[in-house]
């Protein structure tokens, strides 16, 4: 349990290597500024040094303007006008440099003084060597983002601006540019770098799609179903074979692994044939790596779309003045019709989402906190459900709100781990024109205010940085939400549940989380017991078969594939059983489920936690048990090389087969 504790934080740092700000990682910062310092002196540099941008001729840089033309429209026409709402009018600039820190162009006007002066203009050179410690430079030596502070710049003719830079990585994953914003102190200042972050993230989503969209499958991945579209999310490029054949830097942080040339079926529990043939618009809820669970949309190749046989040809085809009649009919139904479709989708539960009776299947402890879950929801009182990674907590949030007085308004999931911690407070709160510039923009209404007269979930709210539980509290004392920026209030209804798998009073005293938030949180308690400890786990894993199998005809389970599926210790929980279920149906086809059609890492888990208790069928017979390294060569041989009957008679799984066999 602690290891796997240990594993979920390692991973949730990964998926969000951003969201702490504790001493550690204030730490690695004064050491890249330090290290960069250190440079500056080699270099022969002193703090009075004069700058040297080394500018560029007109013609030198026209051409240079040239070479990256496809970067600069990108960040010029698809990213920048994005931004708008919260750079223009900020008296900040933004730049563009190439790989060699010379300046391509500039965006705004900064508040620090004329371009001789700054020396942020087209063709002069941002390199630690010329100019000393600086952002753009910085960025370029160490190939990740950073921010450097008025007195963290090595000369001290630079000492006027902050700088954050972030550098832009092309589908081949060479370093080909530097986004930078430059401000002097006045602008919110993490804020501004968690913009530059997103900037750069958004430039090299913009250039992969563009070198791929028209002939490829794109995979966009998130924790979070709301933060699909957000330039956050991994992007994975495939082929019509499901090779991944590019991604961005965040598929590769989030999945923790080199992506180039694994197929989509190594990476996440789904075929590529199955990718093909899911509706586009709805987002997955898949697997990766076994263990952590995603929300992933399919965008198809566009040439596809075009290959579809034109409709007009088709039948069914009705001719325009035909369908503007037909619609206009339907938009004015008979009344009753109305009435009737209403009540329906009302009582509609959505198929994603378990009844509440379905949730437990004769554990009374689990039937317990179910009813008085539900009861609570039309209480105005918060809900805090722990339980381990996988459990169910929001398969059982969903189930309480679709059963609740609210189901008809917003279930809005927020995933605190999945958001950079410098834009939950805006994610969660919204912000308003001009918030952290001035400028005239439109704002956004924010998470919270979007479960208006719904639900707020807040998944692995532990996670959430200490200055936004400050803001959350205030919210739930006050019952308004002020947007970043604002000064109006607005009222807000709604039914709080938040979860978490940390021990959340251990982090109350480690002073990692409020404790008047922990307590206005923490209505109702609620323990979701784990897999192993629940006593209707055998009906708990019919029941899921059965559900699994209407999804997808799958073999049967036997009463002894039940029993070795009970004794299991299940880590990763509901998960874990779920992937494991699947890829045995998927492994059996139409035959009956066996041990050996079961993947790996089942028994893997099995031998960590109790050796002796599982031994297979030679050992329980007392006899000798021959190496798997002798017997799965000799199973193949005998079987002519047949893996599957050699999986099959040794009792093992196809893997272990391909791993042992010479
Ligand atoms: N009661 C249930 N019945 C059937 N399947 C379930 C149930 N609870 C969970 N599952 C399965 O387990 C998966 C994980 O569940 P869920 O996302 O609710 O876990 P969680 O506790 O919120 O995990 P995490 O803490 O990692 O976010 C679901 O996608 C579903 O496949």
């Amino acid at each position: 349990m602690q290891e796997e504790e240990q594993k979920q934080r390692a991973f949730h740092a990964l998926v969000d290597e951003d969201s702490t700000q504790d001493s550690s990682l204030s730490q690695t910062h004064k050491e890249r500024i330090q290290a960069s310092w250190y440079r500056c002196e080699q270099f022969g540099l002193d703090h009075s040094s004069r700058p040297d941008f080394a500018t560029l001729p007109r013609g030198t840089l026209s051409d240079l303007v040239d070479q990256h033309r496809s970067l600069l429209e990108t960040t010029e026409n698809e990213v920048l006008p994005y931004y708008e709402n919260i750079l223009s009018n900020s008296a900040c600039m933004i730049v563009l440099a190439d790989r060699q820190g010379h300046v391509l162009n500039t965006w705004g006007q900064p508040r620090f003084g004329s371009a001789e002066e700054h020396g942020l203009v087209g063709g002069n050179q941002w390199t630690e060597m010329g100019v000393g410690t600086n952002a753009i430079g910085t960025a370029l030596i160490t190939g990740e983002a950073i921010q450097v502070g008025r007195d963290e710049h090595f000369l001290r003719a630079n000492r006027f601006m902050v700088g954050s830079a972030s550098p832009i990585y092309n589908t081949k994953n060479d370093l080909v540019g530097v986004l930078d914003i430059s401000s002097d102190a006045y602008l919110p200042q993490d804020h501004t770098f968690g913009m530059v972050k997103l900037m750069s993230l958004s430039v090299e989503n913009r250039l992969i799609f563009s070198a791929f969209q028209q002939e490829h499958f794109i995979l966009s991945f998130n924790t979070n179903v709301v933060s699909l579209d957000s330039h956050w999310s991994g992007i994975l490029v495939l082929d019509e074979n499901g090779t991944i054949v590019s991604a961005n830097r965040r598929a590769e942080v989030v999945l923790a692994r080199d992506l180039a040339l694994l197929n989509i079926n190594q990476v996440f529990d789904i075929e590529m044939r199955e990718i093909k043939h899911h509706p586009f618009s709805l987002p997955m809820k898949l697997i990766a790596m076994g263990r952590y669970q995603f929300y992933v949309k399919v965008i198809p190749p566009v040439q596809q779309i075009m290959r579809v046989p034109d409709f007009r040809q088709r039948a069914d085809y009705v001719a325009p003045s035909q369908t503007e009649t037909l619609v206009m009919k339907e938009k004015n139904p008979p009344t009753e019709k109305i009435i009737k479709a209403e009540k329906a989708s009302i009582k509609t539960i959505p198929d994603n989402v378990i009844p509440l009776s379905e949730l437990q299947h004769g554990d009374e402890r689990v039937e317990r906190l179910v009813r008085q879950a539900h009861k609570i929801m039309e209480k105005d009182i918060p809900i805090l459900i722990h339980g381990e990674t996988g459990a169910g907590k929001e398969i059982f949030v969903r189930s309480l709100h679709y059963h609740s007085s609210r189901a008809k308004e917003m279930l809005v999931a927020v995933n605190c781990a999945a958001i950079p911690a410098e834009l939950v407070e805006s994610e969660l709160f919204g912000y308003e024109k001009g918030a952290f510039t001035g400028a005239q923009n439109r704002g956004s209404i924010g998470l919270i205010r979007r479960a208006h007269h719904g639900t707020l979930f807040l998944d692995e709210i532990g996670e959430m940085p200490m200055a936004v539980q400050s803001r959350l509290l205030r919210v739930l004392q006050e019952r308004v939400v002020t947007p970043l920026g604002s000064t109006e209030a607005f009222p807000v209804d709604i039914k709080l549940i938040s979860a978490t798998n940390r021990i959340l009073k251990d982090e109350v005293k480690e002073g990692r989380f409020r404790q008047d938030l922990y307590y206005r949180i923490s209505g109702l308690n609620i323990e979701l017991p784990a897999l192993r400890e629940r006593l209707d786990k055998g009906e708990l894993i019919q029941y899921l078969h059965n559900r699994l199998r209407k999804e997808e005809p799958g073999p049967p389970l036997s009463d002894s594939m039940v029993a070795l599926l009970v004794t299991h210790p299940w880590p990763g929980n509901m998960r874990q059983l779920a992937h494991v279920l699947k890829v045995g149906m998927a492994m059996a086809d139409e035959e009956v489920l066996e041990e050996w059609h079961l993947p790996d890492d089942f028994f893997d888990d099995l031998e960590a936690v109790t050796p002796s208790d599982y031994s297979t069928q030679s050992s329980a017979t007392g006899e000798e048990e021959e190496p798997l390294e002798k017997l799965i060569p000799r199973l193949l041989s005998e079987f002519k090389g047949n893996v599957s009957q050699t999986a099959k008679s040794a009792g093992v799984s196809r893997n272990t087969v391909y791993k042992y066999a010479k």
